[in-house]
């Protein structure tokens, strides 16, 4: 058996966290011979939830599960933290765009971002979930300067997955079949899912639909799938949401598959011609622990144009959140 490493889990009595930290304990994010201690954060009116949510850990006797601390306080919750997911914030409503929660979410992870600088451990891989992630996902990056930025990333995991289903579906084939999807850019509306190169039983997904359905259909239908989700439930996607982010820490800590990759939302070295500092969600593949962008990706004039306008959302929010970007 391994040494058990630290999970900081935020929001962890919310609707994500219920579904998440069940799955963190059981092994299925990092391994079946990987023990946890979660350190679980939320604010203060949220500790009698959490506590019950504790209980329900407990009562499940899991193996890896070595330890379980609850608290209000976020120095403590991040305390050698080697892995964190940022899930606290507020979710949106229908009617509404990722982006208008900056002004409710973004001082959440300022503060965050120096409580890890300050007391996490130094390797330590972060996610961030909440929304807007991959904003969030740059204000605490930059609030905590001790710490390589490439470990601060954000989540398209679930557009990934999304993008992948719809493939699937429309070819008449199962998600085993679809390989090398990308998500480009910002978890929002003007995300990009490439199907040009994607593949289907390895061949290009592109070559197998028309341009019409690609533009018409699948592309507002991934953008728009957790609008969809919000209409139909009445709340935000939560068991999906919480299966991505396990996905995608599994992904980083264990590796990728052959010559497949994954969509994560990371530092921006300016490859593609992208930003430098922007949290992007590029083609990535994962080995010993650590990302590195896919290189050599085809783009051409179409993908070019969806590329950019998300890039430059991504740079308006930032923008919009100087205040916060030490
Ligand atoms: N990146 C992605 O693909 C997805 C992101 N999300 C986002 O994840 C976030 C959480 O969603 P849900 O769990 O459904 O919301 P929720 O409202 O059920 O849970 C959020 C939890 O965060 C807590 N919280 C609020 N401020 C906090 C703080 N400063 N520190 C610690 N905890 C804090 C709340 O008390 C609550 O328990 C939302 O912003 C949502 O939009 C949701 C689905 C997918
Ligand atoms: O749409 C939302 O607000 C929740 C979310 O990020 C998603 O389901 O992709």
């Amino acid at each position: 058996m391994k040494a058990p490493v630290r999970v900081t889990v935020t929001g962890a009595a919310g609707q994500i966290g219920y579904a998440l930290l069940f799955r963190i304990a059981s092994g299925s994010m990092l391994g079946d011979d990987q023990p946890v201690i979660l350190q679980l954060l939320d604010i203060t009116p949220a500790m009698d939830a959490l506590e019950g949510v504790r209980m329900e850990l407990d009562d499940c006797a899991f193996p890896l599960l070595a330890g379980i601390t609850c608290t209000d306080n976020p120095n403590v919750a991040f305390k050698d933290a080697d892995y964190a997911l940022l899930v606290g914030a507020r979710p949106r409503g229908p009617g509404m765009e990722r982006k208008d929660l900056l002004e409710a979410n973004a001082a959440i992870f300022s503060a965050q971002g120096k409580a890890i600088n300050d007391h996490a451990s130094k390797n330590i891989k972060v996610l961030v979930v909440g929304n807007p992630a991959n904003t969030n996902a740059l204000i605490t990056q930059r609030n905590a300067p001790d710490i390589d930025p490439r470990n601060f990333t954000a989540m398209t995991r679930l557009d990934h997955n999304r993008a992948m289903t719809q493939i699937a579906q429309k070819t008449g084939k199962t998600v085993n079949d679809v390989t090398n999807m990308t998500i480009w850019g910002n978890h929002s509306a003007t995300q990009y899912p490439d199907l040009f190169n994607a593949k289907v039983d390895g061949k290009p997904a592109i070559e197998l639909v028309d341009q019409e359905w690609y533009e018409n259909d699948f592309i507002p239908t991934v953008q728009q799938r957790g609008a969809a989700i919000i209409k139909a439930r009445g709340a935000s996607s939560a068991a999906s949401a919480a299966n991505a982010a396990s996905d995608h820490m599994r992904s980083w800590a264990l590796g990728t598959e052959g010559d497949d990759w994954v969509s994560m939302g990371v530092y921006s070295d300016g490859s593609y011609g992208i930003a430098e500092g922007l949290i992007y969600s590029f083609p990535c593949r994962c080995k010993d622990g650590d990302w590195e962008i896919v290189q050599g990706v085809e783009v051409g004039e179409f993908s070019r144009a969806k590329m950019a306008a998300t890039e430059q959302e991504l740079s308006e929010e930032r923008d919009a959140v100087q205040h916060l970007l030490p």
